[in-house]
Protein backbone atom coordinates (compact mmCIF):
# COMPACT_ATOMS: atom_id res chain seq x y z
CA UNK A 1 0.00 0.00 0.00
CA UNK A 2 2.73 2.63 1.25
CA UNK A 3 4.87 1.99 -2.41
CA UNK A 4 1.65 2.40 -4.46
CA UNK A 5 2.04 4.10 -7.63
CA UNK A 6 -0.71 7.32 -6.97
CA UNK A 7 0.23 9.20 -10.35
CA UNK A 8 1.91 7.77 -13.50
CA UNK A 9 2.47 9.76 -16.09
CA UNK A 10 4.13 8.69 -19.57
CA UNK A 11 5.28 10.52 -22.41
CA UNK A 12 2.51 13.14 -22.15
CA UNK A 13 1.91 16.10 -24.52
CA UNK A 14 -0.29 18.84 -24.04
CA UNK A 15 -1.47 21.85 -26.51
CA UNK A 16 -3.57 24.75 -26.53
CA UNK A 17 -5.15 26.50 -29.58
CA UNK A 18 -6.25 24.89 -32.71
CA UNK A 19 -4.73 25.36 -36.58
CA UNK A 20 -1.76 27.49 -37.26
CA UNK A 21 -2.38 29.20 -34.15
CA UNK A 22 -2.08 25.48 -32.31
CA UNK A 23 1.13 25.35 -29.85
CA UNK A 24 2.47 22.95 -27.76
CA UNK A 25 2.78 23.74 -23.63
CA UNK A 26 3.92 20.65 -22.09
CA UNK A 27 6.56 18.44 -24.09
CA UNK A 28 6.96 14.68 -23.25
CA UNK A 29 6.45 14.44 -19.53
CA UNK A 30 7.38 11.38 -17.66
CA UNK A 31 6.51 11.55 -13.88
CA UNK A 32 5.65 8.90 -11.24
CA UNK A 33 4.22 9.66 -7.31
CA UNK A 34 3.63 7.28 -5.10
CA UNK A 35 1.70 7.24 -1.98
CA UNK A 36 3.09 9.53 0.77
CA UNK A 37 5.29 11.44 -1.03
CA UNK A 38 5.33 15.22 -0.82
CA UNK A 39 6.48 16.46 -4.29
CA UNK A 40 7.38 19.93 -4.96
CA UNK A 41 6.80 21.71 -8.85
CA UNK A 42 8.52 24.86 -9.21
CA UNK A 43 8.94 26.72 -12.61
CA UNK A 44 9.04 29.95 -14.22
CA UNK A 45 5.96 32.00 -14.61
CA UNK A 46 4.13 30.24 -18.00
CA UNK A 47 6.50 27.26 -17.67
CA UNK A 48 3.15 24.64 -17.69
CA UNK A 49 2.56 24.07 -14.03
CA UNK A 50 -0.74 25.04 -13.80
CA UNK A 51 -1.83 23.08 -17.34
CA UNK A 52 0.47 19.86 -15.94
CA UNK A 53 -1.72 20.14 -12.57
CA UNK A 54 -4.94 20.65 -14.12
CA UNK A 55 -4.32 17.48 -16.27
CA UNK A 56 -3.36 15.42 -13.17
CA UNK A 57 -6.37 17.51 -11.18
CA UNK A 58 -8.77 15.71 -14.47
CA UNK A 59 -9.85 19.76 -14.67
CA UNK A 60 -8.64 18.92 -18.91
CA UNK A 61 -8.93 16.02 -21.30
CA UNK A 62 -5.23 14.07 -22.16
CA UNK A 63 -4.66 14.73 -25.38
CA UNK A 64 -1.63 12.81 -26.26
CA UNK A 65 0.55 10.16 -23.81
CA UNK A 66 -0.35 8.43 -20.44
CA UNK A 67 -2.36 9.60 -17.75
CA UNK A 68 -2.32 6.84 -15.26
CA UNK A 69 -4.23 7.85 -11.63
CA UNK A 70 -4.46 4.95 -8.82
CA UNK A 71 -4.05 2.22 -11.15
CA UNK A 72 -6.80 3.95 -13.79
CA UNK A 73 -5.84 5.34 -17.51
CA UNK A 74 -7.15 8.86 -18.49
CA UNK A 75 -6.58 9.23 -21.80
CA UNK A 76 -9.74 8.37 -23.49
CA UNK A 77 -11.79 8.75 -19.96
CA UNK A 78 -15.30 10.08 -20.47
CA UNK A 79 -16.14 13.44 -18.39
CA UNK A 80 -18.19 11.42 -15.82
CA UNK A 81 -14.96 8.98 -15.42
CA UNK A 82 -12.90 12.47 -14.68
CA UNK A 83 -15.54 13.57 -12.32
CA UNK A 84 -15.70 10.66 -10.68
CA UNK A 85 -11.58 10.33 -10.46
CA UNK A 86 -11.65 13.62 -8.64
CA UNK A 87 -13.20 12.81 -5.56
CA UNK A 88 -10.33 10.95 -4.98
CA UNK A 89 -8.31 13.95 -4.67
CA UNK A 90 -8.11 16.72 -2.38
CA UNK A 91 -7.62 20.65 -3.45
CA UNK A 92 -5.64 23.29 -2.07
CA UNK A 93 -5.50 26.75 -3.85
CA UNK A 94 -3.49 29.98 -2.83
CA UNK A 95 -6.89 31.90 -1.54
CA UNK A 96 -8.34 29.44 0.60
CA UNK A 97 -11.50 29.40 -1.24
CA UNK A 98 -13.69 28.70 1.56
CA UNK A 99 -17.30 30.09 1.13
CA UNK A 100 -18.22 32.92 3.48
CA UNK A 101 -21.74 31.99 4.13
CA UNK A 102 -20.50 28.69 5.63
CA UNK A 103 -19.10 28.04 8.90
CA UNK A 104 -16.10 26.24 9.28
CA UNK A 105 -17.47 23.35 10.25
CA UNK A 106 -19.82 23.62 7.25
CA UNK A 107 -17.26 24.52 4.81
CA UNK A 108 -15.38 21.32 6.04
CA UNK A 109 -18.85 18.87 6.00
CA UNK A 110 -19.52 20.64 2.47
CA UNK A 111 -15.90 18.05 1.44
CA UNK A 112 -17.51 15.08 3.45
CA UNK A 113 -21.13 15.01 1.61
CA UNK A 114 -19.82 14.00 -1.47
CA UNK A 115 -18.73 11.18 -0.21
CA UNK A 116 -20.39 7.58 -0.64
CA UNK A 117 -20.68 6.62 3.11
CA UNK A 118 -21.43 10.41 4.39
CA UNK A 119 -23.39 10.49 7.44
CA UNK A 120 -24.30 13.66 9.24
CA UNK A 121 -23.09 12.33 12.45
CA UNK A 122 -19.87 10.90 11.63
CA UNK A 123 -19.05 14.41 9.61
CA UNK A 124 -19.23 15.74 12.80
CA UNK A 125 -16.72 13.67 14.78
CA UNK A 126 -14.45 13.82 11.41
CA UNK A 127 -14.65 17.83 11.27
CA UNK A 128 -14.00 17.84 14.87
CA UNK A 129 -11.13 15.74 14.88
CA UNK A 130 -9.37 17.36 11.81
CA UNK A 131 -9.92 20.84 13.51
CA UNK A 132 -8.53 19.45 16.04
CA UNK A 133 -5.29 18.52 13.99
CA UNK A 134 -4.76 21.16 12.17
CA UNK A 135 -4.81 23.24 16.24
CA UNK A 136 -8.53 24.94 15.72
CA UNK A 137 -10.99 22.87 17.09
CA UNK A 138 -12.42 26.24 19.03
CA UNK A 139 -13.05 27.79 15.47
CA UNK A 140 -15.69 25.08 14.51
CA UNK A 141 -18.52 27.60 14.36
CA UNK A 142 -16.72 30.43 13.04
CA UNK A 143 -17.19 32.07 9.87
CA UNK A 144 -14.26 32.25 7.42
CA UNK A 145 -14.29 36.09 7.18
CA UNK A 146 -12.84 36.23 11.22
CA UNK A 147 -10.40 33.91 10.29
CA UNK A 148 -6.58 34.87 9.69
CA UNK A 149 -4.83 34.07 6.00
CA UNK A 150 -2.92 31.73 7.87
CA UNK A 151 -6.11 30.10 10.08
CA UNK A 152 -8.25 29.62 6.87
CA UNK A 153 -5.48 27.84 4.89
CA UNK A 154 -5.53 25.67 7.91
CA UNK A 155 -9.22 25.21 7.74
CA UNK A 156 -8.41 24.58 3.57
CA UNK A 157 -5.97 22.15 4.45
CA UNK A 158 -8.75 20.76 6.65
CA UNK A 159 -10.96 20.61 4.04
CA UNK A 160 -8.70 19.03 1.62
CA UNK A 161 -7.70 16.15 4.00
CA UNK A 162 -10.96 15.00 5.63
CA UNK A 163 -12.02 13.12 3.31
CA UNK A 164 -8.63 11.12 3.76
CA UNK A 165 -7.58 11.50 -0.15
CA UNK A 166 -5.17 9.29 -2.11
CA UNK A 167 -3.64 12.94 -3.37
CA UNK A 168 -3.29 16.62 -2.29
CA UNK A 169 -3.01 18.75 -5.38
CA UNK A 170 -1.88 22.60 -3.46
CA UNK A 171 -2.05 25.33 -6.63
CA UNK A 172 0.62 27.98 -4.30
CA UNK A 173 -1.05 27.32 -1.15
CA UNK A 174 1.69 29.83 0.81
CA UNK A 175 1.35 32.82 -1.82
CA UNK A 176 -0.61 35.19 0.39
CA UNK A 177 0.84 34.29 3.53
CA UNK A 178 3.80 35.66 5.31
CA UNK A 179 7.25 33.43 6.23
CA UNK A 180 6.24 32.13 9.09
CA UNK A 181 2.66 31.53 8.98
CA UNK A 182 3.33 29.87 5.09
CA UNK A 183 5.66 27.86 6.43
CA UNK A 184 3.78 26.20 9.20
CA UNK A 185 0.83 25.27 6.86
CA UNK A 186 3.17 23.55 4.87
CA UNK A 187 4.90 21.55 7.43
CA UNK A 188 1.07 20.46 8.47
CA UNK A 189 0.39 20.07 5.32
CA UNK A 190 3.19 17.29 4.93
CA UNK A 191 2.37 15.60 8.58
CA UNK A 192 -1.66 15.47 8.16
CA UNK A 193 -0.51 13.78 4.49
CA UNK A 194 2.23 11.03 5.63
CA UNK A 195 -0.18 10.31 8.56
CA UNK A 196 -3.22 10.14 6.28
CA UNK A 197 -1.06 8.36 3.34
CA UNK A 198 -1.91 11.09 1.00
CA UNK A 199 0.44 11.86 -1.93
CA UNK A 200 0.78 15.74 -2.56
CA UNK A 201 1.88 17.52 -5.59
CA UNK A 202 2.48 21.33 -5.07
CA UNK A 203 2.93 23.67 -7.34
CA UNK A 204 5.14 26.96 -5.02
CA UNK A 205 7.16 29.46 -6.35
CA UNK A 206 8.26 29.72 -2.25
CA UNK A 207 11.58 28.77 -1.73
CA UNK A 208 11.29 29.30 2.13
CA UNK A 209 9.58 25.78 1.81
CA UNK A 210 11.85 24.01 -0.29
CA UNK A 211 13.24 21.72 2.04
CA UNK A 212 9.78 20.06 3.23
CA UNK A 213 9.64 18.21 0.09
CA UNK A 214 10.43 14.81 -0.62
CA UNK A 215 11.61 15.43 -3.69
CA UNK A 216 11.25 18.71 -6.34
CA UNK A 217 10.32 18.77 -9.93
CA UNK A 218 11.28 21.41 -12.23
CA UNK A 219 9.29 22.65 -15.29
CA UNK A 220 10.55 25.17 -17.87
CA UNK A 221 9.54 25.42 -21.12
CA UNK A 222 7.06 22.75 -21.07
CA UNK A 223 9.83 20.19 -19.83
CA UNK A 224 10.14 18.33 -16.58
CA UNK A 225 13.59 17.70 -15.09
CA UNK A 226 15.09 17.85 -11.83
CA UNK A 227 15.50 21.25 -9.45
CA UNK A 228 19.30 20.45 -9.46
CA UNK A 229 19.92 24.69 -8.68
CA UNK A 230 17.41 24.38 -6.08
CA UNK A 231 18.56 21.02 -4.47
CA UNK A 232 22.24 22.58 -4.48
CA UNK A 233 20.61 25.43 -2.35
CA UNK A 234 18.91 23.24 -0.15
CA UNK A 235 22.17 21.18 0.49
CA UNK A 236 25.26 24.20 0.17
CA UNK A 237 23.86 26.60 2.06
CA UNK A 238 26.47 29.04 0.65
CA UNK A 239 25.37 27.64 -3.26
CA UNK A 240 25.99 31.02 -5.88
CA UNK A 241 24.15 30.25 -8.99
CA UNK A 242 26.77 32.79 -10.59
CA UNK A 243 29.00 30.40 -9.51
CA UNK A 244 27.70 27.54 -11.23
CA UNK A 245 27.20 29.80 -14.61
CA UNK A 246 31.08 30.75 -14.59
CA UNK A 247 32.12 27.14 -13.46
CA UNK A 248 33.94 24.74 -16.04
CA UNK A 249 31.83 21.25 -14.98
CA UNK A 250 28.03 21.08 -14.32
CA UNK A 251 26.12 19.05 -12.34
CA UNK A 252 24.94 15.51 -13.69
CA UNK A 253 22.27 12.87 -12.62
CA UNK A 254 22.78 9.63 -12.29
CA UNK A 255 20.61 6.94 -11.41
CA UNK A 256 21.50 3.73 -9.25
CA UNK A 257 19.85 0.65 -8.95
CA UNK A 258 19.16 -1.60 -5.54
CA UNK A 259 22.77 -3.07 -4.00
CA UNK A 260 24.55 -1.18 -6.59
CA UNK A 261 27.88 0.25 -5.47
CA UNK A 262 27.65 3.98 -5.99
CA UNK A 263 31.48 4.56 -4.50
CA UNK A 264 34.51 1.58 -3.17
CA UNK A 265 36.18 2.09 -0.27
CA UNK A 266 39.90 2.15 -1.64
CA UNK A 267 39.26 3.65 -4.86
CA UNK A 268 39.99 7.43 -6.02
CA UNK A 269 37.82 10.21 -4.89
CA UNK A 270 37.15 12.33 -7.73
CA UNK A 271 33.75 12.91 -7.14
CA UNK A 272 31.08 14.66 -4.78
CA UNK A 273 27.56 13.12 -4.77
CA UNK A 274 23.77 14.93 -3.48
CA UNK A 275 21.31 12.56 -3.13
CA UNK A 276 17.83 13.22 -4.05
CA UNK A 277 15.60 10.02 -4.22
CA UNK A 278 16.20 6.75 -2.62
CA UNK A 279 18.74 5.41 0.15
CA UNK A 280 21.50 4.30 0.62
CA UNK A 281 24.31 2.54 3.03
CA UNK A 282 27.91 3.36 3.99
CA UNK A 283 29.78 0.19 4.79
CA UNK A 284 33.61 0.39 5.99
CA UNK A 285 36.20 -2.36 6.61
CA UNK A 286 38.69 -2.52 9.07
CA UNK A 287 41.66 -4.73 8.68
CA UNK A 288 40.79 -7.56 10.60
CA UNK A 289 37.01 -7.28 11.59
CA UNK A 290 33.95 -8.20 9.71
CA UNK A 291 32.69 -5.09 7.14
CA UNK A 292 30.54 -2.53 9.20
CA UNK A 293 27.37 -0.65 8.58
CA UNK A 294 28.56 2.73 9.66
CA UNK A 295 25.31 5.08 8.18
CA UNK A 296 22.40 5.22 6.49
CA UNK A 297 21.59 8.31 4.34
CA UNK A 298 18.67 9.54 2.43
CA UNK A 299 17.37 12.44 0.56
CA UNK A 300 18.67 15.47 2.21
CA UNK A 301 22.47 13.88 2.77
CA UNK A 302 25.23 14.01 0.70
CA UNK A 303 28.20 12.22 0.39
CA UNK A 304 32.21 11.86 -0.97
CA UNK A 305 33.42 14.53 1.12
CA UNK A 306 35.31 13.03 3.27
CA UNK A 307 37.69 11.19 0.14
CA UNK A 308 37.35 14.58 -1.49
CA UNK A 309 39.14 16.28 1.39
CA UNK A 310 40.95 13.93 2.97
CA UNK A 311 43.51 12.01 1.28
CA UNK A 312 41.87 11.71 -2.12
CA UNK A 313 41.02 8.11 -1.05
CA UNK A 314 37.65 6.98 -0.26
CA UNK A 315 37.55 5.67 3.05
CA UNK A 316 34.39 3.78 3.36
CA UNK A 317 31.79 1.83 0.53
CA UNK A 318 28.29 3.56 -0.44
CA UNK A 319 25.81 1.19 -1.68
CA UNK A 320 22.08 1.39 -3.02
CA UNK A 321 20.24 -0.05 -0.09
CA UNK A 322 18.16 -2.76 -1.04
CA UNK A 323 14.61 -2.35 -2.58
CA UNK A 324 15.60 0.94 -3.28
CA UNK A 325 16.33 3.00 -6.64
CA UNK A 326 18.91 6.19 -6.17
CA UNK A 327 19.18 9.43 -8.27
CA UNK A 328 22.26 11.09 -7.19
CA UNK A 329 23.68 14.36 -8.48
CA UNK A 330 27.64 13.87 -9.07
CA UNK A 331 29.59 17.45 -8.74
CA UNK A 332 33.04 16.85 -9.86
CA UNK A 333 36.04 17.90 -7.66
CA UNK A 334 36.95 21.15 -9.02
CA UNK A 335 33.18 22.13 -8.83
CA UNK A 336 33.23 21.30 -5.71
CA UNK A 337 36.28 22.64 -4.52
CA UNK A 338 34.78 26.04 -6.15
CA UNK A 339 31.72 25.88 -3.78
CA UNK A 340 33.29 25.07 -0.71
CA UNK A 341 36.28 27.80 -0.62
CA UNK A 342 33.85 30.59 -2.10
CA UNK A 343 31.92 30.24 1.11
CA UNK A 344 32.10 29.60 4.81
CA UNK A 345 28.72 28.97 5.25
CA UNK A 346 29.46 25.94 2.87
CA UNK A 347 32.26 24.66 4.25
CA UNK A 348 31.33 24.99 7.53
CA UNK A 349 28.78 22.60 6.95
CA UNK A 350 30.67 19.94 4.37
CA UNK A 351 33.78 19.93 7.51
CA UNK A 352 31.30 19.59 10.01
CA UNK A 353 29.58 16.73 8.98
CA UNK A 354 32.87 15.25 7.34
CA UNK A 355 34.18 15.58 11.25
CA UNK A 356 31.16 13.45 12.44
CA UNK A 357 31.58 11.23 9.79
CA UNK A 358 35.44 10.26 10.94
CA UNK A 359 34.52 10.01 14.43
CA UNK A 360 31.78 7.78 13.79
CA UNK A 361 34.02 5.76 11.83
CA UNK A 362 36.76 5.68 14.82
CA UNK A 363 33.98 4.86 17.09
CA UNK A 364 32.39 2.01 15.18
CA UNK A 365 35.42 0.67 15.03
CA UNK A 366 36.17 0.74 18.97
CA UNK A 367 32.54 -0.24 19.66
CA UNK A 368 31.40 -3.05 17.69
CA UNK A 369 28.69 -3.80 18.84
CA UNK A 370 26.83 -0.39 19.30
CA UNK A 371 24.24 -0.04 16.48
CA UNK A 372 25.21 2.25 14.05
CA UNK A 373 22.26 4.84 14.74
CA UNK A 374 23.23 5.60 18.09
CA UNK A 375 26.81 6.39 17.14
CA UNK A 376 25.61 8.84 14.49
CA UNK A 377 22.61 10.48 16.91
CA UNK A 378 26.04 11.46 19.38
CA UNK A 379 28.60 11.99 16.67
CA UNK A 380 25.73 14.08 15.42
CA UNK A 381 25.55 16.49 18.97
CA UNK A 382 29.42 16.29 19.01
CA UNK A 383 31.52 19.11 18.42
CA UNK A 384 35.05 19.59 16.32
CA UNK A 385 38.00 21.90 17.39
CA UNK A 386 41.11 22.02 16.12
CA UNK A 387 45.06 22.70 18.07
CA UNK A 388 47.45 24.28 17.22
CA UNK A 389 50.77 22.16 17.38
CA UNK A 390 52.37 22.78 21.03
CA UNK A 391 49.17 24.09 22.16
CA UNK A 392 47.47 22.56 25.49
CA UNK A 393 43.93 20.93 25.14
CA UNK A 394 43.41 19.82 28.55
CA UNK A 395 44.93 21.37 31.70
CA UNK A 396 45.14 18.90 34.76
CA UNK A 397 42.62 20.18 37.36
CA UNK A 398 40.48 21.27 34.87
CA UNK A 399 36.36 19.49 35.29
CA UNK A 400 36.33 16.34 33.09
CA UNK A 401 32.97 16.86 31.22
CA UNK A 402 33.74 15.40 28.09
CA UNK A 403 36.09 12.79 26.21
CA UNK A 404 37.95 13.38 23.81
CA UNK A 405 38.64 11.82 20.29
CA UNK A 406 41.40 12.28 17.81
CA UNK A 407 40.55 12.68 14.54
CA UNK A 408 43.41 13.66 13.08
CA UNK A 409 47.22 14.40 14.37
CA UNK A 410 49.28 13.31 17.98
CA UNK A 411 48.52 14.41 21.29
CA UNK A 412 50.63 13.92 24.59
CA UNK A 413 48.82 12.87 27.29
CA UNK A 414 50.57 13.34 30.57
CA UNK A 415 49.24 11.21 33.78
CA UNK A 416 50.31 11.65 37.52
CA UNK A 417 49.86 8.55 38.89
CA UNK A 418 50.54 7.45 42.40
CA UNK A 419 52.75 10.51 42.52
CA UNK A 420 54.34 9.28 39.08
CA UNK A 421 54.27 11.30 36.09
CA UNK A 422 53.85 9.56 32.66
CA UNK A 423 53.26 10.19 29.55
CA UNK A 424 52.13 8.45 26.15
CA UNK A 425 51.08 9.65 22.41
CA UNK A 426 48.07 8.98 21.02
CA UNK A 427 46.97 9.58 17.80
CA UNK A 428 44.32 9.15 15.27
CA UNK A 429 41.23 7.05 16.22
CA UNK A 430 42.32 7.39 19.61
CA UNK A 431 40.81 8.76 23.01
CA UNK A 432 41.71 10.57 26.41
CA UNK A 433 39.49 11.75 29.23
CA UNK A 434 38.63 11.77 32.52
CA UNK A 435 39.33 8.32 34.75
CA UNK A 436 36.73 8.67 37.15
CA UNK A 437 33.79 9.60 34.28
CA UNK A 438 31.84 6.33 35.16
CA UNK A 439 30.59 7.47 38.75
CA UNK A 440 28.60 10.25 37.11
CA UNK A 441 30.73 13.19 39.22
CA UNK A 442 32.95 16.11 37.67
CA UNK A 443 36.14 15.71 38.70
CA UNK A 444 38.98 17.47 38.42
CA UNK A 445 41.19 15.93 35.60
CA UNK A 446 44.16 14.52 36.51
CA UNK A 447 45.85 14.54 33.05
CA UNK A 448 47.40 17.03 30.46
CA UNK A 449 47.06 16.97 26.97
CA UNK A 450 49.48 18.76 24.68
CA UNK A 451 48.87 19.03 20.73
CA UNK A 452 52.06 17.19 19.28
CA UNK A 453 51.12 18.50 15.77
CA UNK A 454 48.20 20.00 14.43
CA UNK A 455 45.40 18.41 16.02
CA UNK A 456 41.95 17.97 15.41
CA UNK A 457 39.78 16.59 17.65
CA UNK A 458 35.84 15.69 18.35
CA UNK A 459 34.71 16.48 21.66
CA UNK A 460 31.73 14.36 23.25
CA UNK A 461 29.99 14.31 25.86
CA UNK A 462 30.84 12.74 28.67
CA UNK A 463 26.74 10.83 29.73
CA UNK A 464 26.80 10.25 26.02
CA UNK A 465 30.08 8.76 25.71
CA UNK A 466 29.29 6.54 28.74
CA UNK A 467 26.28 5.23 27.63
CA UNK A 468 27.58 4.30 23.97
CA UNK A 469 30.30 2.31 26.14
CA UNK A 470 27.79 0.79 28.38
CA UNK A 471 25.65 -0.46 25.14
CA UNK A 472 28.79 -1.92 23.79
CA UNK A 473 28.32 -4.77 26.65
CA UNK A 474 27.75 -7.59 25.49
CA UNK A 475 31.10 -8.11 25.91
CA UNK A 476 32.07 -7.04 29.22
CA UNK A 477 36.26 -8.10 28.37
CA UNK A 478 36.06 -5.74 25.72
CA UNK A 479 34.24 -2.98 27.76
CA UNK A 480 37.02 -3.47 30.63
CA UNK A 481 39.74 -3.64 28.65
CA UNK A 482 38.74 -0.63 26.69
CA UNK A 483 38.10 1.23 29.79
CA UNK A 484 41.15 0.46 31.17
CA UNK A 485 43.63 0.89 28.24
CA UNK A 486 42.54 4.03 27.56
CA UNK A 487 41.32 5.41 31.10
CA UNK A 488 42.98 4.09 33.97
CA UNK A 489 45.96 2.45 32.40
CA UNK A 490 47.79 5.35 30.02
N1 LIG B 1 -6.40 28.23 -22.18
C1 LIG B 1 -5.24 28.57 -22.74
N2 LIG B 1 -5.17 28.86 -24.05
C2 LIG B 1 -4.00 29.17 -24.62
N3 LIG B 1 -2.83 29.24 -23.96
C3 LIG B 1 -2.83 28.99 -22.66
C4 LIG B 1 -4.03 28.63 -21.94
N4 LIG B 1 -3.72 28.42 -20.67
C5 LIG B 1 -2.39 28.63 -20.53
N5 LIG B 1 -1.85 28.97 -21.72
C6 LIG B 1 -0.44 29.22 -22.00
O1 LIG B 1 0.26 28.03 -21.62
C7 LIG B 1 1.53 28.35 -21.04
C8 LIG B 1 1.65 27.67 -19.69
O2 LIG B 1 0.71 28.25 -18.80
P1 LIG B 1 0.55 27.75 -17.31
O3 LIG B 1 -0.57 28.53 -16.69
O4 LIG B 1 0.45 26.27 -17.27
O5 LIG B 1 1.96 28.22 -16.68
P2 LIG B 1 2.44 28.26 -15.16
O6 LIG B 1 3.78 27.62 -15.14
O7 LIG B 1 1.39 27.66 -14.28
O8 LIG B 1 2.56 29.80 -14.86
P3 LIG B 1 2.32 30.63 -13.49
O9 LIG B 1 3.43 30.25 -12.57
O10 LIG B 1 2.43 32.04 -13.95
O11 LIG B 1 0.96 30.27 -12.97
C9 LIG B 1 1.60 29.87 -20.99
O12 LIG B 1 2.36 30.28 -22.10
C10 LIG B 1 0.15 30.30 -21.12
O13 LIG B 1 0.08 31.55 -21.74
Amino acid sequence: MLNQTVISIQNLNHFFGEATLKKQILFDINLTIKAKEFVILTGPSGSGKSTLLSLIGCLRSVQQGSLNILGQELNGATKEQLVQMRRNFGYITQSSNLLDFLTVQQNIQMSLELQPDFSVQAARAKTVAILESVGLREKIDVYPKNLSGGQKQRVAIACALVTQPKLVLADEPTAALDKSSGRNVVALMHRLAKEHNSAVLMVTHDHRILDLADRIVHVEDGKLGLALNQELSLMLPGFDEALLEKANTKPTVLTYASEEIIVRQGEPATKFYILLEGDVEVFQDFPDQPTRLLNRLSRGDYFGEVGLLRGGKRTATVRVTKNSEVKVMVIEEELFQLFVNNSELTSNDVVRRLHQRVMTSHLSKALPNVDPSEIVAIASQSKGSQYKANSIIVQQGEFGDRVYLILEGEVEISVIDQGESRTIQLKSGEHFGNVQFFDGQNYPVNLRAIACTDVELMAINRDSFCSLILKSNTNSDIVASVLHHQFLNL
